[in-house]
């Protein structure tokens, strides 16, 4: 390692988010070089500002390649490189961690410690990556029991030069976490998309903001994923199987209901469903206390934004003239979605801003003729 602060990064997988951390380390001043086993991957990430294609000796390696040869690629890189740190992005850590420490040389494995930043998107490629992707977002560092503190320091170093937030965890805890916040929220974006493939046209046509909010992950790349959720088989099966009591709940409340609505004519208390309601009450509360405990921007404390609905005529140069109307009020937009009504030639643009100051906007809005929904 040579003193001072760590500048020169290697990073070996430039995927998504290897040419994220590449672009974002470069934007903080670093040197980076690129390697990769797809020639073109490697050109593009290159040919996007990542960094260059050289065998300059690195201080740190970062490993951004498939969760099922990380661990592999890890023990090449620390044997290649015999003074610089190691690290690895992939989404699970238990098992990248147990590869490494069964496959590293002795006393090598002191210099890799396993890291996550929990950012990321439903594309893979260079061409997906992004310099601001990890800004504000946490970056799991995972320390394996044996890494020397000084490894250690590198990865938090390197996780605060590419604008990530460092929470040290162990591998255990992080493939716990992960599975609830991550891998499970997966599962389920997956298995609503897919009751949508057959449905037809007209069905599909209704889509609203929650169902795009709830399913942007279901694009996600499904050999990847494999791969995360057999990584984490053990820490994903327990969320599931709690979510699969609740399911069954869910199906028995409705099943009463939908008799109870099967026989309109002969309602009495006792042939109504007596707490099915309830039940589902409870499911639906559950969900509003558990969402209310996700972080909010820049993970701090949720904050409650309020929404002003404009309509905007669907034609180009109408969402710039709003941004810009927002900006005259003196308006930080904190959110923003689009949504458009099947046939119909308008938009609706969902802002989100800070309450104390949405009565004032939905006001200067309406003065300057915008349609407020
Ligand atoms: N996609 C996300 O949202 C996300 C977020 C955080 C972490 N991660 C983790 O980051 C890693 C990369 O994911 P991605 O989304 O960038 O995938 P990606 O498919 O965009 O990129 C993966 C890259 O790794 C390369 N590669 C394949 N085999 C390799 C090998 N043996 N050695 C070196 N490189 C190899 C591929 O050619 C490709 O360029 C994964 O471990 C993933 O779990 C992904
Ligand atoms: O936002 C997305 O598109 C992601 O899939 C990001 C996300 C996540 O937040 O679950 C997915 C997997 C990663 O390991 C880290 C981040």
């Amino acid at each position: 390692m040579s003193p001072g602060p760590t500048r020169r990064a290697r990073i070996v997988g430039t995927g998504l988010i290897g040419t994220s951390v590449g672009l974002a380390l470069r934007a903080a001043g670093w040197q980076v070089s690129l390697q990769d086993p797809s020639p073109t991957a490697v050109a593009l990430a290159r040919d996007l500002g990542a960094g260059t294609i050289d065998d300059e000796t690195p201080d740190v390696v970062v490993v951004a390649a498939p969760p099922d040869v990380a661990a592999g690629v890890v023990v090449e890189q620390l044997d290649r490189w015999p003074d610089a740190v190691v690290t690895d992005v992939a989404s699970v850590k238990g098992a990248i961690a147990s590869g490494v420490a069964a496959l590293a040389g002795p006393g090598s494995s002191q210099r890799y410690v396993g890291s996550h930043p929990m950012a990321g998107r439903e594309r893979s490629g260079a061409v997906a990556g992004r310099p601001d992707l990890f800004e504000g977002r946490a970056w799991v560092v995972v320390p394996m029991p044996d890494s020397t503190p000084q490894a250690v320091e590198t990865v938090r170093a390197l996780a605060r030069a590419a604008r990530g937030e460092v929470v040290v965890m162990t591998a255990e805890e992080h493939d716990a976490a992960v599975a609830a916040v991550s891998h499970v929220p997966q599962v389920m974006a997956t298995l609503t998309a897919a009751r949508l493939r057959d449905r037809d046209e007209h069905a599909v046509g209704l889509a609203g903001q929650g169902l795009r909010d709830v399913t942007r992950i279901a694009a996600s790349d499904p050999q990847l994923w494999t791969q995360i959720l057999a990584g984490n088989a053990a820490g994903v099966r327990e969320v599931l199987l709690d979510v699969q009591s609740d399911l069954a709940a869910a199906l028995d409340a409705l099943g009463a209901l939908a008799d109870e609505a099967a026989t309109p004519h002969h309602h009495t208390p006792e042939r109504d469903a007596p707490g099915a309601r309830a039940v589902l009450a409870r499911l639906l509360d559950d969900g509003n206390r558990g969402r209310a405990r996700v972080p909010g921007k820049h993970g701090g404390a949720p904050t409650a934004y309020d929404v002003v609905t404009v309509v905007i005529p669907d034609e180009p140069g109408s969402l710039g003239r709003l941004f810009a109307e927002v900006g005259d009020a003196g308006i930080n937009i904190e959110d923003l979605h689009l949504e458009h009504a099947v046939g119909h030639p308008v938009a609706l643009a969902e802002v989100s801003v800070l309450p104390a100051t949405s009565d004032r906007l939905r006001t200067h809005l309406q003065s300057t003729g915008w349609r407020i929904h």
